[in-house]
């Protein structure tokens, strides 16, 4: 029967099925005790100041400056902060994290219609899933997750969106509005701390062809919390990843070769410098490299959204960074091309 097909492919369905030890393909490697999580503060910038320079007055100018070089310190140093007073209203906020919960809660045959298939190498992965074998070993991460696009509104494609809850829509798509403000801030603030024109960074990765892609991560309660992971260390492929995590912790970073966990601050958006970035700015901003810790009573949820270049632009260091004292320490290439080698690199270390 179909239900049976699908009943243990859905981490979420296996944990609720009351299993009380994690199955083999989930259980992660020995290591080191893990960081207090109370003692790792990521840092915090304050957006609430105007944001572009030209449209204000050199009172604002120099509050943008040091704004713009608290953003650029950390996606050096950690390649990973968290924003407050970003705009974002907190009540869209609520709406998003109800509207995917409530995805989530529906029973498995209607969340099933929406299943992409994994390992299917499509050039957009859009629907609901589960990420199988995600190492050398067949490793898995204990989480489920839904992944569609969310702008430029030319490739959305709504019959890939939940349409349940029915608000689910017109508050994600708000969402993606809202996050996109962000993200120009962010990317204009990169642009002048590397000395270039505010609008480079950003052009660089299409301009106004910069795609953003949102997904959401569901990490069922977990029996044996400390044995399994979320999602398993990776850096993300997007220049820039702007993330929502529910109240539960998690989140963790590889700081000085130790996991450390982010500490939750409420109204915060976390913000991750992905592989494009690292690229554009030579190396200079960081990718970081990150996994998930799971909680042993309660469901953990995520929304990252990713913002990448169209897929056949090619992104490389940007040539005003570039000379006899700085040669290009990463080759240009397509997005395209790049996942793809990201993929096989991947499927290569599978096989070995
Ligand atoms: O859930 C999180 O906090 C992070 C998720 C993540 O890294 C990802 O989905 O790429
Ligand atoms: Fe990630």
């Amino acid at each position: 029967m179909a239900m049976e097909k699908w009943a243990f492919n859905r981490v979420q369905t296996l944990a609720d099925s009351g299993i009380q030890t994690v199955p083999p393909q989930y259980v992660r490697p020995v290591e080191k005790a893990h960081h207090d999580p109370n003692s790792f503060q990521v840092p915090i910038i304050d957006l609430q100041l105007p944001f572009s320079p030209e449209k204000h007055d050199h009172i604002y100018k120099d509050q943008y400056d040091s704004i713009a070089a608290q953003i650029s310190s950390a996606a050096e140093s950690w390649g990973f902060f968290q924003i407050i007073n970003h705009g974002i209203p907190d009540e869209l906020l609520q709406r998003l994290q109800t509207a995917g919960r409530e995805f989530f809660d529906l029973p498995l045959e209607e969340k099933e219609p929406y299943a992409n298939l994994d390992g299917v190498t499509d050039d957009r992965f859009e629907g609901y899933g589960t990420k199988l074998k995600c190492t050398s070993d067949g490793r898995q991460g204990w989480s489920d997750f839904y992944f569609h696009m969310v702008w430029p509104p030319s490739l959305i494609d709504f019959n890939k969106w939940p349409k349940h809850p029915p608000f689910y829509r017109e508050v994600t798509e708000e969402y993606g509005r809202q996050v996109l403000g962000v993200v120009d801030k962010l990317l204009s603030a990169f642009s002048i701390n590397l000395g270039l024109e505010e609008s480079t960074v950003g052009n660089a990765l299409g301009g106004e062809n910069l795609e953003m892609e949102l997904k959401i991560n569901y990490y069922p309660a977990c029996p044996q919390p400390d044995m399994a992971l979320g999602v398993l260390p990776h850096t993300d492929m997007s220049a820039l990843t702007v993330l929502k995590p529910n109240d539960v912790p998690g989140l963790q970073i590889l700081r000085d070769n130790e996991w450390v966990t982010a500490k939750h601050v409420p109204d915060t958006l976390i913000i991750h410098i992905g592989d494009q970035l690292q690229t554009l700015s030579n190396g200079r901003y960081k990718s970081v490299l990150h996994r998930t810790l799971v909680s042993k009573d309660k469901v953990r949820m995520s929304w990252p959204v990713f913002c990448i270049p169209p897929l056949d632009l090619v992104v490389g260091p940007l040539k005003q960074l570039i000379d006899e004292n700085h040669p290009p320490l990463f080759d240009a290439m397509t997005y395209r091309e790049f996942k793809q080698r990201k993929k096989t690199k991947a499927k290569k270390q599978q096989s070995s």
